[in-house]
């Protein structure tokens, strides 16, 4: 949900709540769905430690990224900080990791997307294969882009109210409905800690928000008091929303259960069938799946109009009916193909995306804080405590993350079921 940013600069006030809004509703999406199922392994316990873990690092590099970004004038994107930061080989690295967390990103949205649509069509009795559902779900939203940044504004708006209505409604009957013994005692295989280490890459990617780090320069302007407290705020926001997730999810479905779920592919459609059957009211279930598809509808459009805009820009298509067309077609027509021809890559999409991100979103933004603190050393504005070594706890952070998804890939880090 990148583009809040547009909807928040109509508004009248730039209020601080406003901006906390925007980074949880770029924070909170897909990601989300495949925290229960990667943390099947290790539980509860660990799964709340590994959160509050990675949450503390994705907050730490947003506000390195921050204090760069505060060096140059607002507006600066984040193209512009590494170009004249570090140096044309970054910038290209940089701009490869964008495009190609944003494609994954997609084809994860058109992934769980047809796999959430084909569940609610199952509860009105209806099916269709599920690379066809992707591909309805891929063109309708398709279209909500191709209109106008205006529609996806509008649209994304009501969806963000659709899904804090039905999430505290379908999630909050699930907290008073939890088993404390499923929690703090789960069956299943005696080994936890183990599957910690290929959990890591999902909470990273679950945590992104770090693209909208200039835009929130660009909205507020130097005033880096307001905006580390909307990200700080809106990081927390979204790590609630997290640990209510994980308590609802792991109170009432049983560890035993979620090696079924994950062998049937841990799409998002699954887990949401399997609370489903835990829920006894079909009015909560019905609001639990209205959540699923608005939290996952809402982050494909913000997505996409991200990877719109940035091909826009970089094959020169203009803004002609012609051109959006066009572009329309670079944006849309690979993810979806891939959605086609492998409709049940969710997890595995969602573990690249977080393979990418280690980039732009960590080291690069560490990268930048050490830079610009050697560039000018006597700069007297916002700088995030802790010196160097922070810096090299983030870039740590950073590469732990991504050889773990590595070591994980090639079947040397356990993971479960
Ligand atoms: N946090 C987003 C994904 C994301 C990753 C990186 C940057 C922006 C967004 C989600 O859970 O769906």
């Amino acid at each position: 949900m990148a583009n809040h940013m547009n909807a928040a600069k109509h508004g009248q006030g730039k209020s601080l709540f406003g901006g906390a809004m925007i980074i949880a509703g770029t924070t909170v999406g897909a990601g989300m769905f495949s925290l229960p199922v990667v943390g099947a392994g290790m539980w509860f316990g660990y799964s709340m430690l590994m959160l509050v873990a990675v949450w503390f690092c994705m907050l730490m590099s947003g506000l390195l990224l921050l204090e760069a970004n505060l060096h140059f004038e607002p507006g600066a994107s984040f193209d512009t900080l590494t170009r004249h930061t570090l140096g044309r080989f970054w910038r290209i690295v940089n701009g490869l990791s964008i495009a190609f967390v944003l494609y994954i990103l997609t084809y994860a949205y058109i992934s769980g997307g047809g796999s959430i649509v084909n569940h609610s069509l199952g509860t009105l009795g209806l099916s269709l294969p599920q690379s066809v559902a992707g591909l309805v779900f891929a063109l309708v939203l398709a279209l909500v882009v191709l209109i106008s940044t205006q529609a996806v504004d509008r649209i994304t708006s009501i969806m963000l109210g659709g899904m804090v209505l039905s999430f505290f409604l379908a999630i909050g009957n699930l907290l008073l409905e939890i088993d404390m013994q499923k929690l703090i005692e789960p069956d299943g295989e005696a080994s936890y800690l183990p599957y910690l280490f290929a959990a890591i890459p999902f909470g990273l990617a679950s945590f992104g928000y770090h693209g909208n780090v200039p835009s929130l320069v660009k909205y507020y302007g130097k005033d880096p008091g307001t905006i580390v407290k909307a990200i700080c705020l809106g990081t927390c926001i979204a790590l609630v929303i997290y640990s209510c997730w994980l308590v609802a999810t792991m109170g009432n479905i049983p560890r035993s259960i979620f090696a079924d779920i994950i062998a049937k592919g841990g799409n998002m459609g699954v887990l949401v069938a399997a609370l489903s059957e835990v829920i006894s009211s079909a009015w909560l279930n019905n609001m639990l799946t209205l959540f699923a598809n608005l939290a996952v509808a809402s982050s494909f459009l913000g997505v996409t109009l991200g990877l719109f805009d940035y091909l826009a820009d970089l094959f020169d298509f203009d803004d002609s009916r012609k051109g959006r067309l066009k572009t329309a077609a670079v944006t849309f027509i690979p993810p979806t193909v891939l959605g086609l021809l492998f409709p049940n890559g969710f997890l595995m999409a969602i573990g690249f995306a977080a393979l990418a991100a280690t980039i732009w979103a960590v080291i690069v933004p560490a990268l930048l804080a050490y830079k610009v603190r050697k560039l000018s050393p006597d700069y007297d504005g916002f700088k995030v405590p802790g010196g160097t070594p922070l810096i090299i706890l983030v870039v740590l952070f950073g590469f732990i993350t991504a050889s773990c998804h590595l070591l994980a890939m090639a079947d040397i880090l356990p993971v479960y079921g």
